[in-house]
């Protein structure tokens, strides 16, 4: 069966759908077109959430008691059946959060990727046996999960984010609660009806559904909640390593960036506009990983802004159920706003406008939140748009005299998640390694789009300083237990 519109979705608690305690609900609304309902969703309360940490406390006592290739048998499964369900989930995505649907498929097929990669992961070891300075004593560490779970994830990757947090927490021996972003509640809804099916044991993965300040503060300071992971806004992100600090959880935060591509003059122009556009207005722009800041050597800048806005004005915005569709719009009308208000911030402080900069005069596209894909030159370092994550189709260029001058200014920000860098020359390419402050760099490709194999987290703003993903996952969702046996 595929996607239903207007359908109600509940909370997933001790593996049952059940409705708000409130019994309210909200409608989640399509962004290509604010008159379309996806679904209806709860409106939950604390004492809803405090059910779903009750279950997965109950089911930690069990799930911790199986091997990893039990648990990992569970996630093959739930690969599987998402596999098979993967259009449905994907045409969810899209129009609960407007990102075109090959995107959509993309994001969801990496999910199911996510799902096999950490499954296996349930068969790799977790210790080491350190040599004791006793002759007869056996030394070793082991990792033991931490307990429950909560993950508070955002609207931007609506499955790959969510899983790629829930697959280690549960290979692990962690049972989780998941808060979705309230925008993206249909698409988490479906996702979880596929570790349903995949025969998933009771309360081992819960949904909740609520207001961030309500649900997602409550889950951060709960008690029985023994690590949190988070990934949005720099400001909320704070509060929740905040909060889980002071009881003495353990948290984890990927949040902003500001991310740099530099464009040597040695490079070739049409691979650089290509990555440039790919990083900074797919998904129109709402990646942590989008690039912002284009930084360009002045020998090829004029040649470099002319392939880029002649590629630009050919870009086709629409509905992302629409196969000519190249970007779609916001993601909600919040998101549309603060985009517009940083366009008018880049104006009032004597940036220069090239392209873009409002909403598309196309009336088909009045009833939803779009916006053009915009390009600013004349940009310092010292403005807003330089400096604030405007997770929006926005890119700011930025010319330099040397490689050295572009690190510096690629380095000059507050955030250090992604960088790249467009250049044949190898010693570009290794100062550009070692002297980029960011938790990924990348050459001669864009800085979106990581691997689900590899480490993936920031420097500076950008994350708690943990590392998300591939077997770096292991650090945050097991605690260490250093053993000592004599007999
Ligand atoms: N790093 C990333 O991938 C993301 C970054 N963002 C940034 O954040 C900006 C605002 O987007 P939002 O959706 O409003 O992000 P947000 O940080 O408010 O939301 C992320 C998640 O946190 C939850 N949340 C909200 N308030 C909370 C609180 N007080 N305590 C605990 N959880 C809370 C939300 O419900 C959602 O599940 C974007 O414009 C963008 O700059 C947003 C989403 C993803
Ligand atoms: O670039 C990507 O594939 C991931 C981006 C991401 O993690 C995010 O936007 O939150």
């Amino acid at each position: 069966m595929g996607f239903q519109l207007e359908q109600t979705y509940n909370n997933f608690i001790n593996g049952e759908w059940v409705k708000a305690g409130s019994g309210q609900t909200e409608p989640s609304l399509n962004p290509a077109n604010r008159n379309e309902i996806v679904g209806y969703v709860p409106a939950s309360g604390v004492e809803d959430l405090n059910h779903a940490v009750a279950a997965a406390k109950t089911a930690a006592k069990t799930w911790r008691r199986l091997t990893g290739a039990e648990r990992g048998n569970y996630l093959f499964q739930a690969a599987n059946v998402l596999e098979r369900r993967a259009d449905e989930v994907a045409e969810a995505m899209t129009r609960e959060m407007g990102k075109t649907f090959p995107e959509a498929k993309g994001e969801t097929m990496r999910g199911v990727a996510i799902l096999r990669y950490y499954a296996g992961e349930g068969m790799r070891k977790t210790g080491d046996v350190i040599p004791s300075t006793d002759s007869e004593a056996l030394m070793f560490t082991t990792r033991v999960p931490l307990g429950v779970v909560g993950v508070i994830a955002p609207w931007n990757f609506p499955v790959a984010i969510p899983i790629w947090k829930t697959a280690p927490a549960l290979i692990y021996g962690n049972t989780v609660v998941l808060k979705p972003a309230q925008e993206t509640v249909v698409t988490a809804a479906i996702v979880m009806e596929c570790f349903k099916e995949a025969g998933l044991p009771a309360g081992v993965l819960n949904l909740i559904c609520g207001k961030g300040s309500v649900i997602g503060s409550a889950l951060a300071e709960h008690p029985d909640v023994n690590g949190i992971t988070f990934t949005g806004s720099n400001e909320v992100g704070k509060r929740v390593g905040a909060a889980a600090l002071a009881r003495g959880a353990k948290y984890q935060l990927e949040m902003g960036g500001k991310n740099p591509v530099i464009i040597a003059a040695d490079a070739n122009l049409d691979l650089a506009v290509e990555g440039t556009i790919s990083g900074g207005l797919k998904s129109t722009g709402q990646k942590c990983t989008a690039t912002s800041r284009v930084i360009i050597e002045r020998k090829i800048y004029d040649a470099f802004k002319e392939k880029l806005l002649s590629q630009v004005q050919e870009i086709r915005l629409g509905d992302g159920m629409s196969a000519g569709s190249w970007m779609g719009p916001c993601a909600s009308e919040g998101q549309l706003n603060t985009v517009l208000s940083y366009i008018q911030k880049g104006q009032d402080e004597g940036a220069v406008l090239l392209a873009g900069g409002k909403r598309p005069n196309n009336p088909e596209l009045a009833e939803g939140f779009y916006v053009e894909p915009t390009v600013f030159e004349g940009v310092e370092s010292h403005m807003s748009i330089a400096r604030e994550e405007i997770f929006g189709p926005v890119l700011a260029l930025m010319p330099v005299d040397s490689i050295e001058e572009a690190i510096t200014l690629a380095n000059d920000s507050d955030y250090g998640l992604s960088a790249s860098i467009y250049t044949q020359n190898v010693g570009s390419m290794l100062s550009f390694i070692r002297d980029m402050d960011a938790g990924l760099v990348r050459i001669n490709a864009e800085t979106a789009g990581v691997e689900l194999q590899a480490p993936f987290g920031g420097m500076k703003m950008s994350s708690s300083h943990s590392r998300e993903q591939g077997q770096a996952a292991i650090e945050f969702f097991t605690a260490i237990k250093t053993v000592f046996v004599k007999s």
